[in-house]
């Protein structure tokens, strides 16, 4: 090897060893420089953007989901949410100081109704509809007014012979009674005074089935505010008195809130109870199979607006 070849050789040497210093990093250095790969660039971004993506579809997607309060199979005791109320709420009540809520909320409880208790008012609610029911998906039967959907209208029950053979002394005081422990429910949820909080109207009985809508009256599954729809109504409850899944597919209870919808599926003897406010905007789901009975069960905080002590033409 000439003395030229030599140093050639000796300064590819010295030039490798200086590029591997270059990128293998010192291991005695706590940070060397960051590793590199091929399509560097393209990679990073392409893991940037999957996780953009990631993150829009899981706030889309918990935005559009949908939270069961209370399951059909499940036994609860007192389960819900307190929130705040809306503005116009919060400012109607202010009139009626003894009735604030504490805070707005909504709750389903299963021990304050019995089995036996909620199959009683059942059975009231299936003599009165037997005696007419609207031609669509939806009858009322009010046992205060006496207002029972008939076709296409409503009619009032005192006016038909056999309104007599719908309730019985027992059936009266069940009434009574299945009224009280619910107002009772709603005056310890909001931390109101009993005195200041009234039984309104209307107070009915619902009887659901997926016939097609005949009249406006049918289209239950309109999203509202009770407020709003009822005018008086302060505290709405709903006692239910047949089984989702069981007695009738769909017609489960769905609050719209801004996260998510959350759903409420009926049991009999479970007793959902709710501020009228738009904080509770809800509707009932279409019913695709079945019937559905349940009884709305309203308070009002003003006295004006009290429900009649008599059903049927029975004292409470
Ligand atoms: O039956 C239900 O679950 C709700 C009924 C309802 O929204 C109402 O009566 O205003
Ligand atoms: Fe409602």
């Amino acid at each position: 090897m000439t003395n030229e070849e030599n140093q050639l050789k000796k300064r590819k040497v010295v030039h490798k060893s200086d590029k591997t210093a270059e990128t293998v990093p010192d291991k005695n250095k706590t940070l060397g420089s960051l590793p590199t790969f091929p399509n560097q660039r393209l990679w990073s971004r392409s893991v940037l953007i999957i996780g953009l993506l990631l993150f829009i579809w899981y706030k889309s997607s918990s935005k559009n989901g949908n939270i069961t309060l209370a399951k059909q199979s499940e036994i609860l005791a007192n389960k819900g949410s307190m929130f705040d109320c809306d503005a116009d709420y919060s400012k109607e009540v202010t009139s009626y100081p003894e009735c604030i809520p504490n805070v707005c909320g909504r709750l389903v409880t299963d021990k304050l109704i019995t089995g036996t208790e909620a199959d009683m008012l059942h059975k009231i609610a299936q003599r009165g509809f037997a005696l007419g029911g609207s031609d669509g998906g939806a009858s009322i039967f009010d046992l205060h007014s006496g207002a029972l959907s008939f076709k296409t209208k409503f009619v009032n029950v005192l006016a038909l012979n056999e309104s007599k053979r719908i309730l019985s002394p027992i059936d009266v005081s069940t009434y009574k009674l299945v009224m009280n422990k619910i107002k009772g429910a709603v005056v310890h949820a909001f931390k109101i005074d009993p005195h200041s909080l009234y039984l309104t109207k209307p107070t009915f009985f619902s009887k659901l089935t997926n016939i097609p809508p005949v009249t406006e009256h049918d289209k239950y599954w309109m999203p509202h505010v009770d407020k709003e729809t009822y005018g008086s109504f302060h505290y709405t409850s709903l006692l239910y008195l047949s089984d989702f899944g069981m007695d009738f597919k769909g017609g489960r209870l769905t609050f719209i809130d801004k996260q998510a919808n959350v759903t409420i599926e009926p049991r009999k003897g479970r007793v959902a109870i709710f501020t009228s406010g738009a904080e509770n905007f809800h509707f009932v789901e279409r019913v695709s199979e079945g019937t559905r009975y349940a009884i709305t069960i309203s308070f009002t905080c003003n006295k004006f607006e009290k429900n009649d002590q008599q059903i049927l033409g029975f004292n409470l």
